[in-house]
């Protein structure tokens, strides 16, 4: 049997989405090592955010136990320039995992792809801030219009979780379709607070209850307010649009309905907002009984209309037979409306959030750099 090639990997955030990862990945290596060729998936350094282990020789670390080691290491946590320094200097090629949210950490995904080092991750701020960033990016990616040499970058699980998103509507472009409109459910968040708290049929519980549960469930943002003021939905849209040709400037440039209300905007952390946000479930049960004495219902939605570059983001109402309307759980629903499929549209629906749905995303696109890097 041939000698399997070694691809190094870095994993910084090892919360609900990374933790799934990790583990995903260690089901994987045994099988990775009998395949033919042999892949051998070896995990070097884990980072959170005051913790790091990493291994001296570049040698595997043991996933069955890194988690443990790394909750309870008491070593001070090493700058992230010399951590990503040491991730240059693998003695192979390496493959950063972003697991965080973290703005800083996306900032040096051109730099890190100009040096080799391909990246793949959930994370959506490096795809939908400053449109500027984005450029960079892919002008430093292999999978862009950077050198063969540099990294690859992979997102999938920046829009719908795991699900086939990105895949689909980069390959809806690259074989000459053309994207019309697209639109949808993209939060699991909202899906589920809606779904629970407004379902067809009347019923459900409190809206701050509600949120509570997604924060639970692992489907909200590290802070759920990003998900409550509409920006996870919009940075979502943004990515969608950019791929689909549109130059989006940012998640801010287009409209974006909040749902976080005025009184609670000043509120200095998450957790002083979801204890606050009790205060104000009359108004959204408002909002409910107004909709329900037409008959329907309210979810939060949004659109690209690629011809005229309008982009929207919030609550719109629904008849109970609308498909949106029977959505349930975290689901996702995403309609491409293209010219080859015309009036009937491409639609992906399914768990929009949560961590194994998430991390399979994640894994599913280091096995796709994988296999790009054992081509060259
Ligand atoms: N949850 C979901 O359903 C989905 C999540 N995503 C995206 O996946 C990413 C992770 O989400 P999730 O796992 O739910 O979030 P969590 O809050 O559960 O985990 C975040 C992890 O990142 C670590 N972290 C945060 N900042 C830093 C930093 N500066 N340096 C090192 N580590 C850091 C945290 O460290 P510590 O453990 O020390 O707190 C934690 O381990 C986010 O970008 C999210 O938008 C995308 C699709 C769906
Ligand atoms: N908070 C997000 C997580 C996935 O992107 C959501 O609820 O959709
Ligand atoms: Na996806």
């Amino acid at each position: 049997m041939a000698q399997p090639q070694s691809i190094f990997i870095a994993v910084i955030g090892v919360g609900g989405v990374g933790k799934a990862f990790v583990t995903q990945v260690q089901h994987l290596q045994p099988r990775l090592r009998k395949a033919n060729p042999p892949l051998d998936l070896r995990l070097i350094l884990v980072r959170r955010s005051k913790q790091q282990i990493s291994s001296p020789k570049y040698d595997n670390l043991d996933l069955s136990k890194v988690l443990d080691e790394l909750s309870s290491s008491k070593d001070s946590l090493p700058p992230l320039k010399e951590s990503l320094e040491y991730l240059t200097k693998a003695p192979g090629r390496a493959v950063l995992v972003d697991n965080t949210s973290d703005p800083e950490l996306a900032s040096t995904y051109p730099d890190m792809l100009a040096k080799g080092i391909s990246i793949v991750t959930p994370n959506k701020k490096a795809f939908s801030d400053d449109l500027s960033l984005w450029q960079k990016i892919f002008s430093s990616a292999a999978n862009g219009t950077g050198s063969p040499k540099s990294g690859y970058v992979f997102h999938e699980s920046t829009v719908g979780a795991g699900l086939p998103v990105l895949s689909t509507l980069k390959e809806l472009v690259e074989t000459g379709d053309e994207v019309m409109k697209i639109e949808g459910v993209f939060s699991g968040t909202m899906s589920f607070l809606f779904n629970s708290f407004m379902p067809v049929g009347g019923g459900g519980g409190k809206f701050s209850a509600e949120v509570k549960k997604a924060k639970e469930l692992g489907y909200t943002e590290p802070d759920p307010r990003d998900d409550l003021n509409g920006l996870d939905v919009a940075r979502k849209l943004t990515i969608l649009a950019r791929l689909a040709g549109l130059e989006v400037q940012s998640p801010t440039a287009f409209l974006v309905e909040s749902l976080i209300p005025k009184e609670l905007e000043s509120c200095s952390s998450g957790d002083e907002f979801l204890d606050k946000l009790p205060g104000f479930d009359g108004q959204m049960d408002e909002l409910k009984s107004s909709a329900a004495k037409e008959g329907k219902v309210v979810r939060f939605v949004g659109s690209i209309d690629v011809p005229s570059k309008a982009v929207k983001v919030g609550l719109e109402k629904f008849d109970a037979s609308h498909p949106i309307a029977a959505l349930k759980g975290s689901d996702n629903i995403i309609n491409f409306y293209t010219k080859r499929y015309g009036s009937n549209p491409l639609i992906i629906q399914g768990a929009g959030a949560g961590a194994d749905v998430t991390a399979m995303g994640v894994t599913g696109d280091l096995l796709k750099v994988a296999a790009l890097l054992r081509q060259n």
